[in-house]
């Protein structure tokens, strides 16, 4: 599926905090392919990963996955679209306290309304792809940064997202396994067929990258 975003606008906050942080943003995004947003601080890389992701409805504009504009979808469909076709992998990790990572993959699962049996044994094969076979029994808290994001992934994926979004995935781990977290998130678009939308400042992940779109002024001018 293809991910379009038409003419879209979000302006935040209110009085004199008022921002316009996507202004009659309008690209495309297609399967296969990993994309880097790219932008000076502030320029609405985030804003725009939320867009797409339905976690924020825009002012104005469509947010067309496939068929489906899911800016004009209710709050309901908006929340089963986010758990059964989208993945996110944000800087945090954003794990449940207290889960281990294996649970973390079975709770995303039970969400997105999949059969428990086989479910175990894809979720034990996702965190063996992400490196994370030793760690299956750990809690978020027992686990490093790097660590973290590499269950979020492998949570993401679990659903066979149709659309994975990642922030900043490299900016809370070492060159190294910022290296290897690039090169999992690159492979994984061109096996599972995502779209993929990275939000980066790392040129290392740019230069992984199939496309960029640069987020200077708020809105998407395609580079190189
Ligand atoms: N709740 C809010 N109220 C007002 N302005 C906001 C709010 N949230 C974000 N903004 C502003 O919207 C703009 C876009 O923010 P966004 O987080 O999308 O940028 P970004 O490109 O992801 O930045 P960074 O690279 O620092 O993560 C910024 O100018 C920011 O200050």
């Amino acid at each position: 599926m293809t991910l379009r975003l038409h003419d879209i606008t979000v302006t935040l906050g209110r009085g004199d905090s008022r921002t316009t942080a996507l202004r009659a943003l309008t690209a495309t995004f297609r399967p296969g392919v990993l994309t880097a947003l790219v932008g000076p601080s502030g320029s609405g890389k985030s804003t725009l990963l939320a867009v797409a992701g339905a976690l924020l409805r825009p002012d104005e504009g469509q947010v067309l996955l496939g068929d489906t504009d899911l800016a004009a979808l209710t709050d309901r469909e908006r929340a089963r679209a986010r758990r059964t076709r989208i993945g996110y992998m944000f800087q945090s990790g954003n794990l449940i306290t207290g889960l281990t990572a294996e649970e973390q993959l079975l709770a995303a699962a039970s969400l997105a309304d999949r059969t428990p049996r086989a479910v175990r044994a894809r979720a034990r094969d996702l965190l063996a792809d992400v490196g994370l076979a030793h760690r299956l029994r750990h809690r978020p808290d027992q686990l490093s940064g790097g660590e973290r994001q590499r269950v979020a992934l492998a949570r993401a994926l679990l659903t066979e997202p149709e659309l994975l979004l990642v922030d900043e995935p490299t900016a809370a781990v070492d060159r190294t396994r910022a290296d290897d977290l690039t090169a999992l998130v690159a492979r994984t678009t061109h096996q599972h067929g995502c779209v993929t939308v990275v939000a980066t400042h790392d040129p290392v992940v740019v230069g992984a990258a199939d496309s960029t779109i640069d987020m200077r002024d708020h809105t998407a001018a395609p580079t190189a």
